[in-house]
């Protein structure tokens, strides 16, 4: 089974907690948003593999370290996706960055795929599939297949707000998939939103509702 990792570091605790006050307009939540993905991205990069490269400084020739695995994706499940992607940028930014474009159902729930565009190379590297909320565990899931049946193998999650049930349904269909959260709320309402959560982050990040 792989990690599941909930943040515990106060900045990030801080920040979720003024995404989800309903008085934070529009720029300030997209700002926040990139913020946390920064973080995340930094726990979530934490055990990438190094190795040692002899360089030679101004002053003697010394043995440093360099990332040596895998080249490294993006890739946002559109809409809310996208406002995770300039903070992983900051960190990685020679990241590639493909696509996934999923809606849910307000119905059913499911989820509805209408888009996607990988980077020509993706089943070689290192995937970060970003999206701020987990909730059935639909979206990513169905987003997760739609990766692995295009050849990548290494691939990790990335969420601000995840439900425990999403992680469950993320956990048995995806047992090979480490997931790095932001927090991890109560439950989901009837409507299938997380509670406390912050409401619908795609229309609070792009100003639609
Ligand atoms: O875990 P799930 O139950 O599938 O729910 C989570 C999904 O719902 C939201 O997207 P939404 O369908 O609102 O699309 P949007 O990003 O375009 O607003 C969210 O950004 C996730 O992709
Ligand atoms: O609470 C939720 C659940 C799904 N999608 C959201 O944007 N928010
Ligand atoms: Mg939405």
């Amino acid at each position: 089974m792989a990690r599941t990792v909930i943040m515990d570091h106060p900045l990030i605790q801080h920040k979720i907690g003024y995404i989800r006050r309903t008085d934070t307009g529009t720029k300030s939540f997209r700002e926040t948003i990139s913020e946390i993905a920064t973080l995340i991205c930094y726990e979530a990069t934490r055990d990438l593999q190094l190795s040692d490269v002899k360089i030679q400084t101004p002053i003697c020739e010394t043995t440093v370290k360099e990332l040596k695995g895998k080249k490294m994706a993006i890739v946002p499940i559109l809409r809310a996706g996208l406002g995770m992607v300039d903070g992983m940028l900051t960190l990685i930014p020679a990241a590639k960055i493909g696509h996934i474009g999923l809606y849910r159902d307000p119905k059913t729930l499911k989820p509805v795929e209408y888009y996607c565009k990988l980077p020509a190379d993706c089943a070689e590297r290192e995937v970060f599939v970003v999206d701020p909320m987990l909730a059935t565990g639909g979206s990513s899931i169905a987003a997760i297949q739609m990766l692995k049946e295009r050849g990548c193998k290494n691939i990790r999650f990335l969420c601000i707000i995840a439900a425990p049930e999403g992680v469950k349904a993320m956990q048995e269909a995806h047992p090979d998939v480490d997931m790095y959260i932001g927090s991890l709320d109560e439950k989901l309402n009837d409507h299938g939103y997380i509670v406390p959560g912050l409401g619908d982050a795609g229309d609070r990040i792009f100003g639609t509702k």
